[in-house]
């Protein structure tokens, strides 16, 4: 659990009409009275003079006290409302830390708060995700999680695994008693259909950190086909170098774009081909392990010569539906600009074609904006969703082959250990580290 009365001011730096400071903790009471004379009714707004050790006005304003543990981190909470400007903030924050608080960290007002019991994980994150959301569908796809349509659609999966491991742990205890083979193939089939529900739960999530972290898109194919043409046409800006020489670009050059209101990190990168000095080569090495992130992969191909695919061969992409071959410079070879069936044909130079390549995008990236379903979830979450659905496969392969109820029902604990990382059922230190860091100071 943790200790100790931290402080934070809440609002953004700069100047404005109001600066709040929270301070949770069990000191949090007597840094109230501290600066504001007696505490006041919990959870009531009072006015009130907010005073230095010697009794010398600081600041004028509201003060407010959430006893614990009804309080958003479970433990004594006091807020002020002071004036917004940085050297009052700095003051009250001085005179704070004279009452027995410390700073507080990026996060750790949640942290505590999911450490007291007060939320899961999936809430706590979607309410960063609510602050940094981009977008209206982004931050009311943040809401729909802090009201826990994705934490409860977790639970929902970890009680049908929990079900089955029950069942299965019952049929262990009556060793007299294995499972006939009719029995076994009805818990393979039970089980197989929780893989299924744990995968389109993965295929909602994949949406939601769409919408939030932004899909990645990746520019790819060979030197001088115009990757980096098309990154500027699509940016509507001269961000990366054109030039006619093959093995312009080395570096990884990202940007980012909305698709009408989806966010998305566009990736420009080296030309693929073999026999290339050592700075390109490093350029293609890096092109390789982008296109190995990437959600989607645009393969520009230079529309003369289409079959020009030197290099490319060791970066397929595992699913091919994760890539679209875009044909450029089509003002050269007078094919017609749009969507066809093998890509979709532009021109970098004159913008041919770039409106239907940009629906395409937003449609194969496969998430709609207005989605009601779509809550909010980060890279880590599918990566759990994998790592369940995979530990399940294996539960319904060592049912089948008859392997045994123990084998089954440890992959099954394998799942549901990897489900409640996501809500947080199941944490280690070191994973709750590199979530709360990544929250902003106050929150
Ligand atoms: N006519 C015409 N020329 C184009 C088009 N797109 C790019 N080019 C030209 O093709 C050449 C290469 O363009 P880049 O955008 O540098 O190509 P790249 O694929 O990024 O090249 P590398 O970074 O060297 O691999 C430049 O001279 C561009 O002006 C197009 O649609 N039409
Ligand atoms: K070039
Ligand atoms: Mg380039």
């Amino acid at each position: 659990m943790p200790d100790g009365t931290i402080c934070a001011i809440a609002t953004p730096p700069g100047r404005g009409g109001i600066g709040v400071i929270r301070v949770s903790g069990e000191a949090a009471g007597d840094c109230l009275s501290g600066l504001a004379g007696r505490l006041p009714e919990p959870r009531t707004a009072s006015l009130r003079t907010l005073r230095d050790a010697d009794g010398n006005p600081l600041d004028q304003g509201l003060v407010l006290w959430f006893p614990g543990p009804d309080s958003f981190t479970g433990e004594d909470v006091a807020e002020f409302h002071g004036h917004g400007g940085p050297v009052v903030m700095d003051r009250l924050l001085r005179r704070l830390i004279e009452l027995g608080a410390s700073l507080a960290e990026p996060g750790e007002f949640s942290q505590r708060a999911f450490l007291n019991g007060r939320m899961d994980l999936t809430r706590a994150e979607a309410i960063a995700d609510l602050i940094a959301a981009g977008s209206e569908a982004a931050a009311s796809a943040a809401m729909r999680s802090l009201e826990g349509a994705f934490a409860h659609r977790i639970q929902d999966l970890v009680e049908q695994l929990t079900e089955l491991r029950v069942h299965l742990e019952s049929s262990i205890d009556f060793i007299d008693e294995p499972l006939d083979g009719l029995a076994i193939d009805r818990l393979a089939d039970r089980i197989e259909a929780v893989g299924e529900a744990v995968r389109a739960a993965r295929e909602a999530a994949r949406s939601g950190q769409q919408l939030q972290e932004g899909a990645r898109v990746v520019i790819a194919g060979a030197p001088n086909a115009g990757k980096s043409s098309l990154m500027n046409a699509l940016l509507g800006r001269d961000a990366a170098i054109v030039t006619e020489l093959a093995g312009t670009t080395r570096d990884v050059l990202d940007a980012h774009l909305h698709l009408d209101g989806l966010p998305v990190q566009v990736m420009d990168t080296a030309g693929l081909r073999t026999g290339a000095g050592v700075v390109e080569a490093e350029g293609i090495r890096r092109a390789h392990q982008a296109m190995a992130e990437a959600d989607h992969i645009l393969l520009v191909v230079d529309d003369r010569n289409p079959g020009d695919d030197d290099g490319l061969g060791a970066a397929w992409p595992a699913s091919a539906a994760a890539l679209t071959r875009v044909y450029n410079k089509i003002d050269l070879t007078h094919r017609p600009p749009g969507v066809g069936d093998d890509g979709v044909a532009v021109s970098a130079l004159t913008g041919a074609g770039l409106d239907g390549l940009k629906s395409h995008l937003r449609g194969v990236l496969g998430v709609r904006a207005g989605d009601e379903a779509v809550f909010t979830a980060r890279r880590r979450h599918l990566q759990a969703l994998d790592e369940a659905a995979a530990a399940i496969d294996e539960a319904v392969s060592a049912a089948r082959a008859g392997y045994g109820e123990e084998l089954v029902a440890e992959s099954l604990r394998c799942a549901q250990d990897r489900l409640g990382q996501i809500t947080g059922a199941v944490t280690t230190e070191d994973l709750l580290g590199r979530i709360f860091s990544t929250f902003c100071i106050g929150k």
